[in-house]
């Protein structure tokens, strides 16, 4: 358990994200759970890179609206879906990065499934390599509250967990805090990385 505020960790976070180059531009949203009502979420269209503190905005988890006139994330209905979904889920973290963007669109089915790595176990409870991790991927849609209602359907079908792709777009995962959705989301894209040149050598 770390002394220092949910708010300034996720403020890290964005700035290390910003440095691996996962959220290029103004790509990538970011939020933490202020408590079981709200949720603090990166405002839309910034470079979420160089956040700092007074860019997140204070949103309603049960009607994805701002309390102030501020405007947040573009994908605040993924994020506010999460916390509903998942009372234990502290910190959402979305970014951009190539891997996501591209296996996401290669993948024709409706998951991405990693198998054979031990790098596996970097994500909550698993133990194995020798198990799978499949990672749902949804179409892109500029309809947040459509593509928000298909996961909400999905979660209630399938087992929903670490995070998500939409296809050609990016992940959104999650943790209980911002120190496990950093891993989740480190140890996510290291098994991408993975996974793109493994099907790029295989293939030739
Ligand atoms: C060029 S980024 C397009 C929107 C997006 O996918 C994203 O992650 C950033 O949107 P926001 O409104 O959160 O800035
Ligand atoms: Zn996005």
């Amino acid at each position: 358990m770390s002394d220092i505020h949910p708010l300034d960790q996720l403020v890290a976070a964005c700035h290390w994200i910003g440095a691996k180059g996962w959220a290029p531009a103004t790509g990538g949203n970011m939020s933490v759970r202020q408590d079981a009502q709200i949720c603090l979420l990166s405002e839309s269209g910034k470079d979420k890179g160089t956040l700092t503190r007074d860019d997140f905005i204070q949103v309603d988890i049960a009607t994805s609206q701002a309390l102030s006139g501020r405007k947040p994330s573009a994908e605040t209905g993924l994020h506010t879906l999460i916390y509903r979904l998942f009372p234990e889920a502290g910190a959402v973290l979305h970014t951009h990065t190539v891997n996501a963007t591209v296996l996401s669109r290669v993948e024709q089915g409706a998951a991405l499934l990693l198998h054979g790595y031990e790098m596996q176990k970097t994500l909550t409870g698993q133990h194995n390599h020798l198990d799978t991790v499949a990672i749902p991927v949804f179409d892109n849609s500029q309809d947040i509250a459509a593509l928000a209602s298909e996961i909400e359907d999905y979660a209630a079908r399938f087992p929903l967990r670490y995070g998500f792709l939409l296809r050609g777009h990016g992940l959104t995962c999650w943790g209980r805090d911002v120190s496990e959705a950093r891993r989740q989301l480190e140890g996510l894209e290291f098994l991408f990385e993975c996974e793109r040149q493994r099907r790029l050598l295989e293939n030739t």
